[in-house]
């Protein structure tokens, strides 16, 4: 697909030799365009988390093709893999995204600083990252004074600041009740909407669908389902996890 963010071709993924190798990913193929959110689901050990670590330059593939935007990350060196997460590609995890001893706008701000902005100009955009996904007000409270939510939100914020153009986000509801998950996909979607390429890996079918398009893991393999999941019910049917 032209256009496409994020490109993966026949991707494998290989962790170890002989008789003791895993095949994480087996021969995945996907596409991400600018403005698109993808969710990633499957059982556990499907290969969600090997696919967005490869996507995110993190890792390399034992064969096939990985590109983000330009960036064709099997003949990237380290320096440009490097400068790929620091300037392109933004990560969001389960927990533990955030830095305790700094504020949340100190927090946003820091892949600005650490990418050579101005102390100042770094704390203008953080701001207005934070006001983007909702959390002006509360741009100067520690995270331990901010809910799970608004944790996960600021996370997005700072995954999202400076020229970033790839949102790889890991589960970020896990540790969040309904709402505040709620709250989260609302501030992902948004952000794809806005222009980014989204991929989101859950285990929860409720979130998936605000997602565009959902590729449904099993082995290693993908399913590609073309348009929005129709419902929890046929992405469940055919998977082992618990609603
Ligand atoms: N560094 C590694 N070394 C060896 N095997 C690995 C490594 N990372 C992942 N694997 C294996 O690859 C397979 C896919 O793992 P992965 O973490 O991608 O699955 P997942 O779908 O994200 O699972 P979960 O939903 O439990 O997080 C699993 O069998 C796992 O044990």
């Amino acid at each position: 697909m032209s256009g496409a963010m994020l490109e993966l071709d026949a991707v494998r993924r290989v962790f170890g030799t002989g008789r003791g190798a895993t095949t994480a990913l087996d021969g995945v193929s996907l596409s991400v365009a600018a403005g698109e959110l993808v969710a990633i689901m499957g059982p556990s050990g499907s290969g969600k988390s090997t696919l967005l670590t490869l996507a995110g330059g993190l890792d390399r593939p034992t064969s096939g093709g990985v590109r983000v935007g330009d960036a064709d990350l099997a003949t990237s060196d380290a320096e440009a893999l490097a400068r790929l997460r620091r300037r392109t590609v933004g990560y969001v995890f389960q927990d533990l995204n955030l830095l305790p001893t700094l504020t949340a706008v100190e927090n946003v701000a820091v892949p600005l600083e650490l990418d050579g902005a101005s102390a100042r100009a770094a704390r203008r955009e953080a701001h207005e990252a934070l006001a983007a996904v909702g959390l002006a007000g509360l741009a100067d409270r520690f995270p331990d004074a901010l809910s799970g939510g608004e944790q996960q939100r600021t996370a997005i914020a700072r995954a999202c600041v400076g020229p970033r153009r790839l949102l790889l986000a890991d589960e970020p509801t896990g540790a969040l009740d309904s709402l505040a998950g709620e709250q989260v996909l609302a501030v992902l979607r948004e952000r794809a909407d806005a222009g980014l390429a989204v991929v989101l890996v859950t285990h929860e079918a409720r979130y998936a669908a605000w997602a565009d398009r959902v590729v449904f893991l099993r082995d290693g393999r993908a399913q590609d389902q073309a348009g929005p999941p129709a419902g929890p019910e046929t992405l469940l049917a055919d998977s082992d996890v618990t609603p």
